[in-house]
C-alpha cells in the first residue's frame, strides 16, 4: 500500500515535470507566437475523444476548413461509397484515385530530387500569372524562412525515438485485484516483478529501463501525439520518410494509441500544405492496408488481396493498392474509419483477429515533377503508421490449431525482422535486413535514406501481465 502510494506520487511528479516543459514548448510553437506561427491554431483537436485537447482549444480563432479547401478533391460523397457490407468498392470512379503504388510507369516510390528551400518557393509552374507572382513574393519570403526553420528543426529530430506508454489498470484487472507494478519517473521506469524463492517465499525483483520518453497512465492521446509524431510532420516536406509504430501485447493499448495519430498528423500536414507551403503543388494521399498471415489486404478497397513486387531499382511496389488524394480532414477521417471498420469486420471475431494483423496507414506527400501536372506526381515524403499485431501472438507457435501456429510464426518472424532493421538503423549499418519478413519489405523505402522512426511500446501496468511487459520493454530497449 505504502509502496503503491509512493509510486503514484512519483508518477505525478514525472507527469508534471515532463509536461509543464512540453506545454511551454507546444504553446510557443502553436499559438503564443502568432506572428511567426506557420500553422494556424486548431479548433477542435479531440475528435476521437481520447485526448485532453486542453493545449489548443482556448486559442482557436479560425476554422480549420478555411485552410483546407482544395477544388481538386473529389466531393466526400465520392470518396466514401459503401456497399452493403460497409466496404468501399467499384462504385468509386477511377478518376478519384491516384495510379496506386504500383504504376510501373510512375515514379511513385521514388523521392523527388533535393529541392532547396529557395527554389521550392520560386517554382513558377504553380503560380498563374506575373501579378500573382509579385503579389505572392512577400508571402513567399515569409514561407521561405518558415521552411528554413522547418529544415533546421528536422536536423534536431532524432532518427529513432523509443517511447513507452503505460495504460491505466482496466476494470477486469481491478476486479481481479491485480496490482500496478510499474513505476514511472521522468524517462525511466521500474517493473516490480514478484518472484518465488525455492522455499516458496515471495520476493520482488526490480527491473529498470530508460527510454527516450516514458508516458504514464495520465498522459492523453494529444500529449502522445506531441511527443511522438508532431515533431516529424514538418520534415516529411523535406524529403523524409517516417514511420511510427506501436508494439505491445494484445490489450496493452496499441490501437487506442495509434488510432488518433494519423488524423492529427493529417490536420497538421494539410495546415502546412495550405499555409506554409501554399501554392507549392504538394498533394496528400492516403492508403491503408493490413498484413495478415503474411498476405496483404487493402483496407480501403474491400480487403482486396494485394501483392508486392520489387522493380528494377529495388523499389517496393504494392500492386493495386488504392491511394486517395485528399485535401480535407473530414474525408481523411472517413477513410480512416472505413479502414478500421474493414480491418475489424473483415475477419471473424474482430478484436481477436485485429491483434493478429499489422495495419499500415500511409500518408504520402507528392508533387508533380517540375510542375508538370501531366506527369504522375512523385513522392516527396511519407508518414507510415503501423498498428502491429499483438506481440505475444508470436509465441502462439505451440498452439494446437495449425492455422494459429502458422500465424504465430509469421508474426514472430515479422516482429523479429522489424527489430533487426531498427537495430541496424540505430547502428548506422549499411545493410538493413529488410528481406526478413513481408512487413519489413513493405517498409523498406521508409527505412532507407533520410528516415525517422518512432516506436511506441505499449504496456499494461498489471501484475498479471508482468512477463509480457518485460518482453515488450526488452524488445524496445536499445
Ligand atoms: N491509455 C489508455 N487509457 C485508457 N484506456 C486505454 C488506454 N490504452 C488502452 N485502453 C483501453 O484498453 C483496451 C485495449 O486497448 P487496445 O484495443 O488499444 O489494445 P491493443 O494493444 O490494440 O490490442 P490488440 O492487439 O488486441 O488489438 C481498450 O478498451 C482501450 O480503450
Amino acid at each position: 500500500m505504502n509502496r503503491q502510494a509512493q509510486r503514484s506520487g512519483a508518477t505525478g511528479v514525472h507527469h508534471n515535470r515532463q509536461y509543464s516543459e512540453h506545454y511551454l514548448d507546444a504553446s510557443s510553437k502553436w499559438f503564443n507566437d502568432s506572428s511567426s506561427n506557420h500553422i494556424p491554431p486548431l479548433q477542435d483537436y479531440n475528435l476521437y475523444g481520447g485526448g485532453g485537447g486542453r493545449m489548443y482549444r482556448s486559442n482557436a480563432q479560425r476554422s480549420f476548413n478555411e485552410y483546407c479547401f482544395d477544388p481538386a478533391t473529389p466531393p466526400r460523397s465520392y470518396a466514401i461509397k459503401k456497399n452493403a457490407n460497409g466496404y468501399g468498392d467499384e462504385d468509386y470512379s477511377p478518376r478519384d484515385f491516384s495510379p496506386g503504388l504500383l504504376d510501373l510507369h510512375s515514379f511513385d516510390t521514388e523521392l523527388l530530387p533535393q529541392i532547396t528551400s529557395s527554389n521550392l518557393y520560386d517554382s513558377e509552374p504553380y503560380i498563374f500569372g506575373k501579378q500573382t507572382v509579385r503579389a505572392r513574393a512577400s508571402e513567399n519570403n515569409v514561407s521561405n524562412s518558415l521552411a528554413a526553420a522547418d529544415n533546421a528543426k528536422s536536423s534536431n529530430v532524432a532518427k529513432i525515438k523509443v517511447v513507452v506508454r503505460k495504460r491505466p489498470l482496466n476494470k477486469k484487472e481491478v476486479a481481479k485485484q491485480e496490482e500496478d507494478i510499474i513505476d514511472t519517473v521522468s524517462d525511466s521506469l521500474t517493473v516490480h516483478e514478484t518472484k518465488l524463492k525455492v522455499d516458496l517465499t515471495q520476493y520482488v525483483e526490480k527491473h529498470e529501463f530508460v527510454f527516450d520518453a516514458v508516458l504514464n497512465e495520465e498522459v492523453t492521446n494529444d500529449e502522445v501525439y506531441c511527443e511522438t509524431v508532431e515533431p516529424i510532420v514538418p520534415i516529411i516536406f523535406q524529403r523524409t520518410k517516417a514511420t511510427c509504430f506501436a508494439y505491445g501485447q494484445t490489450g496493452s493499448g496499441k490501437t487506442y494509441t495509434m488510432k488518433p495519430l494519423p488524423l492529427k498528423a493529417s490536420r497538421d500536414i494539410l495546415r502546412l500544405m495550405h499555409h506554409t507551403y501554399r501554392n507549392q503543388g504538394f498533394q496528400l494521399f492516403v492508403s491503408f492496408f493490413e498484413i495478415y498471415g503474411g498476405k496483404l489486404f487493402d483496407l480501403l478497397n474491400g480487403r482486396k488481396k494485394l501483392c508486392m513486387r520489387e522493380d528494377g531499382k529495388q523499389q517496393v511496389c504494392i500492386v493495386g493498392l488504392q491511394e486517395y488524394r485528399v485535401s480535407d480532414v473530414e474525408t481523411i477521417k472517413e477513410l480512416i474509419e472505413q479502414g478500421n471498420a474493414t480491418r475489424s469486420t473483415g475477419t471473424t471475431g474482430a478484436n481477436e483477429e485485429s491483434s493478429r494483423s499489422h495495419a499500415i496507414l500511409q500518408l504520402a506527400i507528392k508533387r508533380s515533377v517540375e510542375g508538370n501536372v501531366s506527369k504522375p506526381p512523385r513522392v516527396v515524403g511519407k508518414l507510415s503508421f503501423i498498428d502491429l499485431a499483438g506481440s505475444e501472438r508470436g509465441a502462439d507457435t505451440t498452439d494446437n490449431d495449425k492455422q494459429t501456429r502458422i500465424e504465430g510464426a509469421e508474426i514472430n518472424k515479422s516482429l523479429l525482422a522489424l527489430k533487426e532493421c531498427i537495430r541496424a538503423l540505430d547502428n548506422d549499418q549499411g545493410h538493413i535486413p529488410f528481406r526478413g519478413s513481408k512487413l519489413t519489405e513493405v517498409l523498406r523505402d521508409s527505412f532507407v535514406g533520410n528516415s525517422r522512426t518512432v516506436m511506441i511500446s505499449c504496456i499494461s501496468p498489471s501484475s498479471g501481465s508482468c512477463e509480457h511487459t518485460l518482453n515488450t520493454l526488452r524488445y524496445a530497449d536499445r
